[in-house]
């Protein structure tokens, strides 16, 4: 049988699960390239030929859930939008399925005020609070307006000038010993009153925020991780949503399984068991993915690896790279897998390693092998990318932070260059949202006035359309990329046109109340993100310093997926889900806190007993995601400190040869 008859056969098979008529479940897996996103199109389309007319009579709708918004858009536009199927993110999904479901949200976002109230008493007993006699008076003291106004104002002060700031309050001077430890006593007794006040004034709607990295539970609003949460246990509990969901999506697709959240998987699975428990339903759930290519550290579901209790199929056929890539990158996997070319003459690639030391200059050998256009470099050293895309300023400060100093040091990754908006950490988030609107409203040519009141208040504001064309007007006067992030946010402070405000917009978006000034509420913001409860003599000034040019530079990297025909730097990470022609990876030691980061991998290479290793996973994952991005040819460089034999002897396994290059 040819390879495309083959290839035919193995699609034909999920088109026979798909038109069973049956509850069942299945796993595709496939290796890098093999054409997983292809696939799953193609189901979708299959039931679109097939059974078209019958979903739209039963108002039903074919699901399909992407890892991000990115693969969304591709796959809507590869659709041409059809309005028989839903493609969505999990989150986005399961808020429209339950955001109606108030009662049980309600409910279960009291008990986790409950669960907040108990561990912030747990934190007041461990803390001098404990001692105080007169507990109300000091409560009542720091609940005070006046107080809290100079509390925050001076939040973000050295440990000195925040004692003197105090000393008008008759406190005892041993509390403020450790201002660190005072300023969470204060916290922990505002927050905990505020929090009562909500428990004993129900009557509110719990809402999702799509747009914040943490929840706000005083506001009744989550933030994705909460999200999972609750629809896990409002879906799992009621056999009435898991009927809804069934009627409504009897075919439900799921990309990347490899980084789907175990929550998600046990919903599908109470679902499943329901369906089942019914009879005579159909429905089908289908999980495409690589467990290969699970990057971010997070555990893949056990379902997927070891027990495989769904239907298995498997592809082993590739449709992105040379014969010469496609051996390397099995190599790299070195588990049962191991793909071929789909097609029978796609042999013109090339690949090569080199083993070279810190002398290596990535220019000079771009130059060298005539690569000037159609490459992209995939660099490990944040520091490399950074200073590729202009924003190395705004990591060389932000690497000074304890948040992300010592064995904080892999936030660098998780949390301020993660290509998943979900993750970035929570304040830096709010600030990609000040830097959206502001880029949105100057150069999106086809963004809607929806999409920026929803950036600038979270929701559709009564305001007239004369307010907001006089506010864009004002917004363009500011050439925002000449100055620094504090003159930025003072301007823009400032600005206002009738019902709309500058301040109000500024304290939507960084999530500031008004017991203080919005600057100062913000830099109070950052100073808990940057440094929090970790040193005491350290501002956040440096940061507000910054130019903003680097963090639009910053944004940029973060949101933008396109490359052109020249050459293009990503990270390893960054490069996940995207191909090109020429790709030139650079493998380092000094990475991820460790000295031998690939070292380690090409050691213990082939020895037997790595299965279960996780760090050794860890790692060849990234190596295999990085070198399947090639199409056509591969170079890998090394820098090293010079190869032991069992390296070089596991490297020439992977790659055939090693080349020196040691010219400076
Ligand atoms: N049946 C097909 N016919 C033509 N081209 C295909 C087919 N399947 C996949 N391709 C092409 O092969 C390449 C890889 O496909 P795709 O991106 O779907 O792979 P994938 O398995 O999702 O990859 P990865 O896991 O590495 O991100 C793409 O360029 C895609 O357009």
């Amino acid at each position: 049988m040819t390879k495309r008859k083959q290839e035919d056969e193995v699609q034909k098979k999920i088109f026979s699960i798909l038109d069973s008529g049956k509850v069942k479940i299945f796993q595709f897996n496939a290796g890098a390239g093999a054409g997983k996103t292809y696939a799953l199109e193609q189901s979708i389309k299959h039931l679109l030929k097939t059974r078209d007319s019958d979903l739209k009579t039963r108002n039903q709708k074919i699901l399909c859930i992407t890892y991000t918004n990115a693969a969304k858009n591709e796959l809507v536009r590869r659709l041409n939008k059809n309005s028989s199927v839903v493609v969505s993110t999990i989150h986005e999904f399961l808020w429209g399925f339950i955001k109606t479901q108030q009662k049980s949200l309600i409910e279960l976002h009291q008990n986790k005020i409950e669960d907040e109230l108990m561990r912030i008493n747990g934190e007041l007993t461990k803390s001098f609070y404990k001692k105080i006699e007169e507990k109300d008076k000091f409560d009542h003291q720091v609940l005070d307006k006046t107080f809290a106004n100079i509390f925050y104002s001076h939040y973000s002060d050295h440990a000195e000038p925040f004692r003197v700031a105090m000393e008008q309050y008759d406190f005892p001077k041993k509390w403020l010993n450790n201002v660190n430890k005072f300023k969470k006593t204060v916290i922990n007794v505002r927050k905990r009153d505020k929090l009562q006040k909500v428990l004993d004034k129900p009557g509110r709607k719990v809402d999702y925020i799509s747009t914040k990295n943490r929840d706000n539970l005083a506001d009744y609003k989550i933030s994705h991780e909460t999200l999972l949460d609750y629809c896990k246990q409002v879906i799992t509990n009621h056999d009435i949503l898991k009927r809804l969901f069934m009627d409504r999506h009897p075919y439900v697709f799921i990309d990347e399984y490899q980084d789907t959240d175990q929550r998600v998987v046990d919903i599908m699975d109470s679902i499943e068991q329901y369906a089942i428990g019914r009879g005579k339903s159909s429905l089908i759930i289908g999980y495409f993915g690589d467990p290969l290519q699970n990057i971010y550290g997070k555990e893949i579901t056990n379902t997927f690896v070891n027990d495989k209790k769904y239907l298995q199929i498997k592809k082993v056929f590739n449709r992105r790279s040379t014969t010469q890539v496609i051996s390397v990158i099995n190599r790299i996997r070195n588990d049962a897998l191991k793909q071929e070319s789909i097609y029978e003459d796609y042999n013109n690639g090339t690949n090569h390693f080199y083993s070279v030391n810190d002398d290596f200059v990535l220019d000079k050998f771009l130059d060298r092998m005539k690569l000037s256009t159609h490459t992209t470099c995939l660099l490990m050293k944040n520091e490399d990318i950074a200073k590729e895309r202009n924003f190395d300023l705004l990591l060389t400060v932000i690497k000074k932070f304890p948040n992300f100093k010592d064995n904080n040091y892999d936030n660098i990754n998780e949390q301020f260059l993660q290509k998943n908006i979900q993750h970035i950490g929570s304040f830096l988030r709010n600030l990609l949202s000040f830097i959206e609107l502001i880029q949105k409203i100057k150069y999106e040519k086809d963004i809607t006035i929806n999409k920026i009141l929803v950036l600038m208040y979270g929701k559709l504001p009564m305001i007239t359309f004369n307010d907001l064309r006089d506010f864009i007007h004002k917004l363009f006067v500011f050439n925002f990329n000449s100055l620094n992030l504090v003159d930025c946010l003072t301007q823009f402070l400032k600005i206002s046109s009738g019902k709309i405000n500058g301040t109000k917009v500024l304290e939507y978006i960084f999530g500031v109340d008004d017991s203080v000034d919005t600057l100062t509420g913000i830099k109070n913001k950052a100073y808990d993100y940057l440094i929090g409860q970790n040193n005491n003599d350290m501002d956040v000034d440096s940061f507000f310093k910054i130019k903003f040019s680097q963090f639009i530079n910053w944004y940029y990297y973060i949101y933008d997926n396109q490359h052109d025909e020249k050459v293009n730097y990503y990270t390893l990470h960054g490069s996940k889900g995207l191909e090109f022609d020429n790709v030139v990876v650079v493998f380092e030691d000094n990475f991820g806190h460790k000295k031998d980061y690939c070292k380690y991998f090409f050691e213990n290479y082939d020895s037997g007993d790595v299965i279960d290793d996780e760090r050794f996973n860890q790692v060849r994952n990234l190596l295999y995601v990085a070198c399947s991005r090639a199409k056509q040819n591969l170079y890998v460089i090394y820098i090293n400190n010079g190869l032991d034999s069992i390296a070089k002897s596991n490297i020439e396994k992977i790659f055939d040869k090693i080349e020196y290059l040691n010219d400076k």
